[in-house]
């Protein structure tokens, strides 16, 4: 059998997730179906503490809520004693509701609305991420309408000018970025001697994340050594923590480096004590944001094969029954997968297929030219390693409707998100006409959000 870049379970010649063959959960929870392993999500995360607890460094953990949010996921989340980084309304309810205490989360972006502020600030959201000056001024002034509360926690987000080596689109550590303060031209110092004055806030440190799918931790060291001309600029400052965000990279065909975490992790520690020991500093408390690397590997999708077609001397192609609606990754950034026939994982490749997607675009591909046996109409495709930022960036395109996700565990498979169906997306369309627009319902915006924390609590088990 070919190497992939996940451990595969096949049992009686059929691929197995978790104990569950895929024919049953195809069957029982149609497709496309995202099916997340709870061990493997379980497994990383552990790999993260375990890791840094060997290094014996101080250190926090917040699982990148971007990466793929639900009930369920914050639910494991916070099982595994981390923290989450969430960027909207929509992720900081879902964290909340799926029971991570608002002391655990981390509120990023670099367009945070007046109303999640107001939120973040009234629910006690452990800390924001301040990512420019126009929200260093209106988070100034909400801290002084609170009154007499406690400080706002904050860190400063900072752009190293560091240029790591990944896909351009997610690049972030760079001077030209449309996140942080940037560091070369001042305008980080700036921030950093206003945070310090105003009252209200409590900065607690910095931020700094230069990528993502990042195999080597060169970037963030140089990031780190790039701190040192500030602080040595605001000796007053004493960071007490610096966060290094996510970014650590994941295999997603089998000729990529599978990065041990260690790797990627120790330069990045040493390098940090090095800098701080030279500023006579204490060492801060450290902390990351990994999303990928904690569900990428995990998460596997299930699609249903199509027709097939051969246009002679030039191609193959396999049609899915979904595509870039629930996995954009491919046309966004050429980003390769993997798959296999998951109802006979053990027959040879034949010829090399392409797997196209069932949307209407011409860059609706999945795969480019991949080893498979002919695949059948009713054949089942694996797609590995599409656990993150693939249902989490997955869209409506074409009226389609989002997959369903099941995590499976021990031989039992949980349905954590239900497939969306045609009337959830005609629920969202009013009736057409303009006779009754003065007494058309207004919407307050997320009045619904906060309504919806009412019922905060765990999901069930
Ligand atoms: C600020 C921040 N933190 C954490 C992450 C998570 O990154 P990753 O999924 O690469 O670990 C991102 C996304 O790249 C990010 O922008
Ligand atoms: N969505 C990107 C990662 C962006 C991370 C967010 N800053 C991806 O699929 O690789």
């Amino acid at each position: 059998m070919r190497k992939f870049p996940v451990e595969l379970e096949v049992r009686g010649g059929v691929l197995f997730f978790g104990g569950v063959s895929a024919v049953e959960l195809a069957e029982r929870f149609g497709t496309p179906l995202l099916v997340y392993e709870e061990d493997k999500i379980r497994r990383a995360m552990r790999e993260f503490r375990e890791t840094l607890s060997g290094l014996g460094v101080r250190y926090r953990l917040f699982y990148a809520c971007k990466a793929y949010c639900s009930l369920a996921m914050a639910h494991v989340v916070r099982e595994e004693g981390f923290g989450a980084d969430v960027v909207s309304m929509g992720e900081m309810i879902t964290a909340l509701r799926g029971g991570i205490p608002p002391e655990d989360l981390l509120f990023h972006g670099n367009f945070k609305l007046d109303e999640e502020l107001r939120f973040a600030v009234e629910q006690g959201i452990g800390t924001i991420v301040v990512d420019n000056a126009y929200e260093l001024e209106r988070l100034a002034s909400l801290a002084a309408t609170q009154g007499g509360s406690r400080p706002i926690p904050i860190l400063l987000r900072i752009t190293p000018g560091v240029v790591a080596h990944t896909h351009r689109y997610i690049l972030t550590g760079q001077e030209d970025s449309k996140f942080g303060f940037d560091l070369e031209s001042g305008q980080a110092l700036a921030a950093v001697r206003l945070a310090m004055r105003t009252e209200g806030l409590r900065l607690r440190g910095i931020h700094m994340h230069v990528g993502s799918q990042l195999v080597s931790s060169e970037g963030p060291v140089q990031a780190v050594r790039r701190l040192e001309a500030l602080l040595t600029s605001v000796p007053e400052f004493v960071p007490e923590v610096l966060d290094l965000g996510g970014g650590f990279g994941v295999p997603y065909v089998v000729d990529d480096p599978h990065v041990p975490l260690r790797d990627l992790l120790v330069p990045v520690v040493e390098a940090v004590r090095e800098l701080f020991s030279r500023l006579g500093h204490p060492e801060p408390e450290l902390w990351w944001e990994p999303g990928r690397r904690v569900v990428a590997s995990a998460g596997t999708t299930l699609y249903r094969v199509g027709g097939v077609k051969e246009i002679p001397g030039v191609r193959r192609y396999v049609a899915v029954d979904g595509g870039m609606n629930d996995n954009i990754r491919p046309a966004l950034y050429q980003a390769q997968y993997e798959a296999l026939l998951a109802n006979r994982p053990l027959d040879p490749p034949e010829a090399l297929y392409t797997v196209a997607g069932r949307l209407c675009e011409s860059g609706d591909i999945l795969i480019v030219d991949h080893p498979l046996p002919h695949p059948q109409p009713g054949d089942l495709l694996a797609v590995f390693v599409t656990g993150a930022y693939a249902y989490a960036m997955s869209s409506n395109y074409n009226r389609l409707p989002r997959p369903a996700v099941v995590f499976v565990r021990d031989g039992k498979a949980r349905l954590v998100q239900r497939r969306e169906t045609i009337e959830d997306l005609l629920a969202l369309d009013l009736p057409y006409g303009f006779g009754d627009c003065e007494t058309a319902p207004s919407e307050v915006p997320n009045a619904a959000a906060r309504k919806a924390l009412e019922t905060r609590g765990a999901p069930e088990a």
